[in-house]
């Protein structure tokens, strides 16, 4: 495996991590560039925490190679930890103490001289937009700036990597809307690759570069645009005064197979939007109401499990704050 200078910040060979009989992750073939916010999509136990755990030094591989910002995973575990930053699902910040000094105890554990740590906090406070906090209790502030708190702590020490495991769960969507806005401006205005972890496909939507996991074993990897592509059909769902009319007609006239569902007919076609004037046109049955709805995340995600993600499970137990072996 060639180390950093081929552009990728995190590089996977066969990476495997067993659990007894139980194959966590199943030989992962990864290369993240630098830069990127890449997102590791897949349902409760795909094994998205085990792959963080390995990379972030928590849990040792079974066998297989990682380097992290040019560190060999399990050689190198000291430099790929000063290399990464890491926020957990669950808060670890000091509710009883202030913003500035949540900072300041992280920077200390870093020993980052005074100057540096003052400098960097400011900065990070702007980028987060909680310098108006920096004193204010913990405890005071709303979950949406916790979480920013928590995302300026993990780049305090100008980690090349931040990983981020379910950044916004139990957070409502207007917040999460919110920290998406911050996570967006990192890797421009911090120069830092985020790689993180997520079960929402409106999440993963906003992601440079996308891996999709089921089972321990990547499924697929690209941008949410091109993964989307692939399914190049359109739902087309119809509501009419006669469905089993219409479902005949659809077939005979377009070649189309239409099924019943709670939304009425639903079909896929290639192009939606330029065949619905067509149906409309051709079909004598009254027509109530036509819904296109372009490829999602979810389509794919059947497309290569042959399940949809929402009914491979829900949220989940995530990334416990211990090292797990
Ligand atoms: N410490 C452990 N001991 C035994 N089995 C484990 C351990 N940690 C994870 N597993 C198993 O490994 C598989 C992958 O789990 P993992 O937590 O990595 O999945 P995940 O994709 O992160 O799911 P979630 O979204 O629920 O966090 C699951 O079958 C899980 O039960």
């Amino acid at each position: 495996m060639t180390p950093s200078g081929t552009g990728a910040v995190i590089r996977t060979e066969g990476l495997r991590k067993a659990y007894g009989d139980i194959e966590a992750v199943a030989g992962l073939d990864l290369a993240v560039p630098a830069g990127e916010i890449f997102g590791f999509l897949g349902p409760n136990g795909a094994g998205k925490s085990t792959t963080i755990s390995m990379l972030c030094t928590l849990s040792r591989p079974t066998s297989g190679r990682a380097e992290v910002a040019g560190h060999d995973i399990v050689r190198e575990p000291a430099a790929v930890r000063r290399s990464i930053g890491l926020v957990f699902q669950e808060t670890t910040l000091d509710r009883e103490l202030t913003v500035e000094e949540n900072l300041r105890f992280q920077a200390d554990l870093f020993d980052m001289p005074r100057r540096t740590a003052r400098d960097r906090i400011g900065h990070l406070l702007e980028l987060v937009d909680l310098a108006d906090r920096r004193n204010a209790m913990v405890r005071t502030l709303s979950g949406g700036m916790q979480r920013r708190l928590e995302i300026a702590r993990g780049l305090l020490h100008s980690p090349r990597v931040l990983f981020l495991d379910e950044p916004t769960t139990g957070l409502d969507p207007q917040t999460r809307g919110a920290i998406w806005e911050y996570l967006l401006r990192l890797p421009r205005e911090d120069g830092v690759t985020i790689f993180l972890t997520t079960h929402h496909l409106a999440e993963a939507e906003h992601c440079g570069r996308l891996a999709i996991m089921d089972n321990g074993k990547l499924l697929v990897e690209d941008t949410p645009a091109l993964l989307k592509a692939v399914i190049a059909s359109d739902l087309v769902e119809i509501r009419t005064g006669d469905d089993t009319a219409a479902a005949q007609a659809i077939r005979t006239r377009f070649g189309l197979d239409a099924t019943a569902s709670a939304a009425g007919l639903r079909f896929r076609v290639a192009d939606g939007a330029a065949f619905v004037p067509r149906l409309c046109s051709e079909l004598t049955v009254p027509i109530h109401s036509v819904t296109v709805t372009p490829p999602t995340l979810d389509d794919v995600f059947l497309h290569y499990t042959g399940r949809p993600i929402r009914d491979a499970g829900g949220p989940g137990p995530t990334l416990s704050a211990g090292p797990r072996r």
